[in-house]
């Protein structure tokens, strides 16, 4: 790891080697032109204050009086000694010119014996301006050139203040080795030569060693500043009187203080370079150090994740590698579940390559055909899949797929012990980043048994599973068809409407098998007598509708339905083992004269049947159109009635019935009314007949037992304990062998005592289906339950048959109550029934008390119990609480 590091080190170290030398040199060369900069300056103050010394003792000299004085009394000697006092003063020395001049013209010349300037005098005097400002005059051209700086002070005369003459003052640059050394003073590694209008003026200072002709080869370059021969340089112009001027100084830096800059610089880059490759160092093996271990448990992890193992990742102190170990472990997780999902699909999932080469199967595939992926490596996709008609059966849609990205359908397949099966199948290509196709993923599923649940569900919606036959949606499809077709054609049509005459009655006495079976071979005995282009269908129930498709006149139609009749008329069933007999009634209407549409011809079909039951079944009706308006009536009734139990638009009243000896309150008798909306009550005569042919009289008595039994059961919680229910039963409640376990039942559900329940049912009841009658009271006499024979007297009036029943009252029909006074016969009858039934040890209530005198002969008869509007109206539940909790009302009367 830390080998792979160098050669990344090394490339640091240079560059920074690089930029530090390159910053170095930078550094160097700014800081040497900065040092001679600050050399110039301070060059130029040094000159600056020796040329001030140099003026102020000029202007001074020029401002004593005595020298005005001598020049107007033109004493030269005088003046050459007043002009070697200023010479003799401290800057005096300096000079090399010293001159002045009386009323315009030379007159003392104390110049430095040095320089032979007497024949340059009269032109030194006119070319040199006034006042306080120094000149560059050049004295003395080449090939000897002198240059001098000269200042001219006026001599003033005290008494006139005009001017008598000129001091002229100067220096000579030329080997002015005073100013040089006044110049150069503490300079120790820097080269001055004092230049004037691009020509070296007087001798260099020379400071060290350095090549003579350096000067010479900085002039010529003619650059105010730069390196030559490794020497910095820079030529810059001196000011004089604050003026730049043509006087420039040239400093040169020599070696030795290159080399000292540069060696300063040089170390501190190392030093620095130093510094930084160590701290590198220090930082990589610190951080080395730091993640190395976290990199080697990342490391790790990955490593199992690669080889499917399922470990979970420990976070550790990066939180870099931490985010990245639970990606890792997210994606493992991912993948892991996939997978999972994968081999748990209950489709097959193939994969193949590019080149169609298989390279997966997950469970499901293996599950299916019975191989695994060794066993079917290196197969084409048809013989993998298992198609049934080769190679040619995937051409389609592997060219849909190239083209697409995606194929589904249905495809047949042998792959359930080599049958054919259907496959839902769909193929999806997978994509590179290349966009070009990496994969194809084919998943498939065996789908016969949804294929035959499809067709038996198909069946269940469009065939009667009892019988077989056409239920109602396909008979309304067929018929429709058929109803467009005769229009097409003109034809015409016949329509049978089918009902099995008291079919309820097998239904009821013989149990539901029986009825099952029942159904089924009538409609093999319809079936058998119709035509395979007729339609059949089981409407519902007991009802079949038979479309009778050629086109038959009305008599035809008749004779074909009459058949029919006869062939269930003239021939028994044999069901459960017993032969019987099951007259069928018939409806008939034809297309187009009885109806056009399916709706209109059903209901005059329906109507004609219900016009053949009511005409005492075994027969066939045909439709007309003036057909008893009575009829249509009663089916709207019906329907009223179905809707209103449906509804809760029943309601129970409760009329008391009395002991006769001392007057108590000992039962109420139930009696149902239809409170009928926007009409009101609605009294049993006006319905019970209907519910009774309908058959709603069935779940109608169920609801009359239940609210009753709740009713009781109520006024028992409330502490009226000892009274009885009595309750209407039908004959064809009668007839449910479900009757008595449902009584239980209910009485169970409101924890009632059974003997408080009375069930009323009439003679004639008794004496339609006796068999019956016995089993199912013999049933409720078992559960405890009352039986008393209502409207007694109006029927058989045999008491014989009492002898078969387990009877505890006899109700006394209230059409004997109501002559009991007048008629004497009825008097006889009914004293005789009390007494036989006395006698029998059943007691005796009489209904339809409807006057104090018959309540007394019955009292005077022995009658038990009394009933009637004399005593008490049936009422509601509320206003029988309220008499309830009165005292009895009986007792009242008779006071
Ligand atoms: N003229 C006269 N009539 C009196 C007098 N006292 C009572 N009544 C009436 O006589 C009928 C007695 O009921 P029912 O003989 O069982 O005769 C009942 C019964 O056979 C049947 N019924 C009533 N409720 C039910 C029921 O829940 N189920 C069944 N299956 N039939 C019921 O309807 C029939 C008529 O019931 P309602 O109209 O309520 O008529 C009741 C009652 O109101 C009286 O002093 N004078």
């Amino acid at each position: 790891m830390l080998m792979a590091l160098l050669p990344a080190f090394l490339l640091l170290a240079v560059a920074l080697l690089t930029l530090t030398y390159n910053s170095t040199s930078k550094m160097v060369d700014e800081s040497v032109h900065h040092q001679l900069q600050e050399t110039h300056h301070r060059l130029q103050s040094r000159l600056d204050s020796y040329l001030n010394g140099l003026d102020n003792l000029l202007s001074t000299a020029a401002e004593q009086a005595v020298l005005a004085a001598i020049i107007s009394s033109d004493d030269r000697q005088a003046a050459r000694t007043q002009l070697q006092k200023t010479l003799d003063n401290s800057h005096g020395e300096y000079l090399d010119l010293l001159i002045l001049t009386r009323q315009g013209q030379y007159w003392v010349n104390m110049n430095s014996p040095l320089y032979m300037l007497e024949h340059r005098l009269p032109s030194l005097i006119a070319d040199t301006p006034f006042f306080n400002k120094w000149s560059s005059i050049e004295l003395e051209p080449s090939p000897s050139p002198l240059t001098a700086l000269i200042q001219r002070y006026p001599v003033l005369s005290p008494d006139s203040g005009q001017i008598t003459g000129s001091l002229f003052g100067g220096l000579v640059l030329n080997d002015n080795l005073t100013l040089l050394s006044l110049l150069g003073q503490e300079l120790e590694n820097i080269n001055v030569q004092l230049v004037l209008r691009g020509k070296p003026v007087g001798p260099p200072l020379i400071n060290s060693d350095i090549p003579s002709d350096l000067f010479t080869q900085v002039l010529s370059s003619q650059r105010l500043q730069g390196q030559i021969q490794g020497h910095y340089f820079s030529l810059q112009p001196l000011l004089i009187n604050g003026e730049q001027s043509e006087l420039q100084l040239l400093l040169l830096t020599n070696d030795a203080m290159f080399q000292q800059l540069q060696q300063t610089y040089g170390y501190h880059t190392l030093l620095a370079l130093l510094l930084v490759l160590s701290t590198a160092l220090a930082l990589s093996l610190y951080t080395l150090r730091l993640i190395s271990s976290p990199l080697a448990s990342l490391t790790l992890f990955a490593e199992q994740v690669s080889r499917g193992h399922s470990v979970s990742f420990q976070p550790d102190c990066i939180e870099e590698f931490n985010l990245l170990g639970t990606s890792l472990e997210q994606a493992e997780k991912s993948l892991r579940l996939h997978r999972l999902v994968l081999e748990n699909m209950m489709e097959a999932v193939v994969i193949f390559d590019r080149a169609h080469h298989l390279i997966y199967v997950n469970h499901a595939y293996t599950k299916i055909t019975g191989q695994s992926l060794d066993e079917i490596a290196g197969q084409t996709p048809y013989r993998t899949l298992h198609l049934e008609s080769g190679d040619t059966s995937l051409q389609l849609p592997w060219q849909t797929v190239n083209a697409t990205g995606f194929w589904q359908g249905e495809i047949s397949g042998r792959i359930r012990n080599g049958s054919p099966s259907p496959l839902w199948l769909s193929i999806t290509s997978l994509r590179d980043t290349d966009n070009e196709i990496s994969h194809y993923v084919v998943v498939f599923s065996d789908i016969s048994i949804l294929k035959d649940t499809q067709q038996q569900l198909q069946r269940m919606a469009h065939y009667d599973p009892l019988t077989g036959l056409a239920n109602r949606s396909l008979f309304n499809e067929l018929l429709d068809h058929n109803l467009s077709r005769a229009a097409r054609h003109d034809t015409s049509l016949t329509m049978l409407f089918i009902d099995l005459d008291k079919f309820k009655h097998i239904n009821d006495s013989l149990g539901h098998a029986a009825g099952d079976e029942l159904l089924k071979a009538a409609a093999r005995r319809i079936q058998h007598h119709s035509r395979t282009e007729d339609i059949l269908c089981r409407f519902g129930g007991d009802e079949f509708i038979l479309v009778l498709t050629s086109p038959l006149s009305h008599q035809q139609a008749m004779c074909a339905a009459q058949r029919l009749v006869n062939a269930f008329s003239d021939k028994p069933f044999r069901i459960q083992g017993q032969y019987r007999y099951v007259s069928i009634s018939i409806g008939l209407a034809c297309y187009p004269e009885h109806g056009r549409d399916q709706e209109t011809l059903m209901k005059n079909a329906d109507t004609a049947l219900y016009q053949a039951k009511e005409q005492g079944r075994n027969q066939v009706q045909i439709f007309d159109a003036g057909m008893n308006l009575q009829t249509q009536i009663q089916i709207k009734k019906t329907t009223e009635l179905r809707i209103a139990l449906e509804q809760g638009q029943m309601e129970l009243h409760y009329q008391p019935q009395f002991c006769l000896r001392d007057g108590s309150l000992v039962g109420v008798e139930a009696l149902v009314r239809w409170n009928k909306p926007g009409i009101g009550l609605v009294y049993p005569g006006d319905f019970i007949p209907l519910a009774e042919t309908t058959g709603i009289i069935v779940p109608m008595g169920k609801w009359v037992l239940k609210e009753a039994c709740h009713q009781l059961s109520a006024w028992r919680q409330a502490g009226f304990n000892n009274i009885r229910m009595a309750v209407n039963l039908s004959a064809r409640q009668l007839r449910q062998p479900s009757l008595a376990s449902d009584i239980a039942g209910i009485l169970q559900q409101q924890e009632m005592n059974a003997d408080m329940l009375e069930l009323e049912i009439t003679e004639s009841m008794l004496m339609e289906d006796m068999n019956t009658a016995i089993t199912t009271m013999s049933e409720l006499n078992q559960l405890g339950i009352h039986l008393a024979i209502d409207d007694f007297g109006t029927g058989y009036s045999s008491l014989a048959y009492l002898k078969n029943f387990p009877v505890r009252r006899l109700k006394i029909d209230k059409s004997f109550v109501q002559d009991l006074t007048a008629d004497t016969e009825d008097t006889a009858i009914i004293s005789a029934i009390i007494n036989l039934a006395h006698n029998m040890g059943i007691a005796v209530i009489a209904e339809g008390i409807e006057n104090e005198a018959q309540l007394e002969y019955l009292r005077q008869l022995n009658c038990d119990e009394g009933q009637g509007y004399f005593l008490a109206r049936p009422m509601p539940a509320a206003d029988m609480d309220k008499l309830l909790q009165e005292s009895c009302p009986l007792v009242e009367k008779d006071q």
